[in-house]
């Protein structure tokens, strides 16, 4: 990001950690926004050594800040507590809500990065939202962690020190949103939780990251190929609210019956992790048609967990659409873009396609 430079330079130690006055800050270090929404990196236990049994989202956005004072030497840091939750309770009111204040945040010539704090369940669908709806290229980097920070070797505040200096990276400038920890900087698009407990969990299998930390530095190799950020036609600063879409998830055999539901309870659109690249069953393609013809899209993604869901001849038939290479939850947040602007079956392919 863009550091003010002037004549004067305040030593690092003269900044406050967390400065509410708004003010641009006088020396040359970025301006970073902490936005805490809880998850892991603010989880506690009363036990050190308890990495599965702790409260998540227990612990503010001070505490974390003041967790690593040497954030200071690197950044003007200030925290923002959006929600303090567990992030599978992050909800479409909240990714709005945060979306929206990133924004507003990034407009303002004193800020020149964000960095959020996040649970790491279903950090990957909030970093690919704020990847279609920032209109920005300054950088905005998600951070979370896999040990509360009360546990031994907690892994949060280093993952938030390097996530603020990311944020702070000219380098990171117009890369789309961030994914960071243990040192490496994912894209949101193709960054996805792999393991359920181990600290090393992040990993973008078949398109790799986009970089890392080591040392003092930040090093970029890759960039992301899909449409994001500053690029992205998706405007999220009028809406109230997302369309609803659910997912649904394919088995041997299942009925046509989850469908119905879906669409009894309002669903605008279905992505189905389908088996293998994108199948449906017969009873499930019924229920997908069904769904199709009261107007419902139907989104082909897989439940395999990579690899990429080819489209079909039989697409257009069904007035399915395929989902590309974005697992079924980040197929979801981009249907439910997508149907803010359109029901075009065609149209929301070439969403597909480019995003
Ligand atoms: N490691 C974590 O952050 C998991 C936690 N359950 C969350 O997503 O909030």
């Amino acid at each position: 990001a863009a550091a003010a430079t002037t004549s004067t330079t305040v030593p690092p130690s003269a900044t406050t950690i967390t400065d509410k006055s708004e003010k641009p800050q006088t020396n040359n270090l970025p301006n970073i926004k902490i936005l805490a929404t809880g998850g892991t990196i603010a989880g506690s236990s009363a036990v050190n050594t308890d990495t599965t049994d702790y409260k998540a989202g227990a612990l503010g956005i001070e505490t974390l800040i003041n967790a690593v004072p040497e954030m200071k030497s690197i950044a003007n840091v200030s925290g923002e507590q959006v929600v303090n939750v567990g992030s599978p309770d992050i909800n479409n009111d909240i990714l709005l809500k945060l979306a929206k204040r990133t924004n507003e945040l990034l407009a303002r010539d004193d800020v020149d990065g964000i960095v959020i704090t996040h649970g790491t369940d279903t950090l990957e669908e909030t970093a690919y939202f704020l990847n279609l709806v920032v209109n920005s290229d300054k950088p905005v980097v998600v951070v979370g962690s896999m040990r509360p920070a009360t546990a031994i070797s907690a892994d949060g505040p280093f993952n938030l020190y390097n996530a603020v200096k990311v944020a702070g990276a000219s380098a990171s400038k117009g890369q789309g949103v961030l994914v960071l920890l243990n040192d490496r900087i994912g894209a949101a698009r193709y960054i996805t939780k792999t393991n359920t407990t181990a600290v090393d969990t992040f990993k973008s299998v078949e398109q790799g990251y986009l970089g890392a930390v080591v040392g003092d530095q930040v090093y970029y190799y890759n960039k992301s190929t899909h449409k994001h950020t500053t690029a992205s036609m998706f405007d999220i600063s009028i809406l109230t609210q997302l369309p609803q879409v659910d997912i649904l998830y394919e088995y041997q055999n299942n009925g046509r019956y989850l469908y119905d539901a879906a669409v009894a309870a309002g669903a605008k659109g279905i992505v189905v992790a389908g088996s293998g690249n994108g199948s449906l069953s017969k009873t499930s393609t019924e229920g997908a048609e069904a769904a199709g013809k009261k107007g419902v899209i139907i989104a082909r993604s897989s439940r395999v967990g990579s690899g990429i869901v080819s489209p079909s001849t039989k697409d257009a038939a069904s007035n399915f659409v395929s989902t590309d290479s974005l697992n079924p939850q980040k197929a979801r947040i981009l249907l439910m873009l997508a149907l803010t602007q359109t029901h075009d079956v065609k149209e929301i392919q070439s969403f597909f396609n480019e995003y």
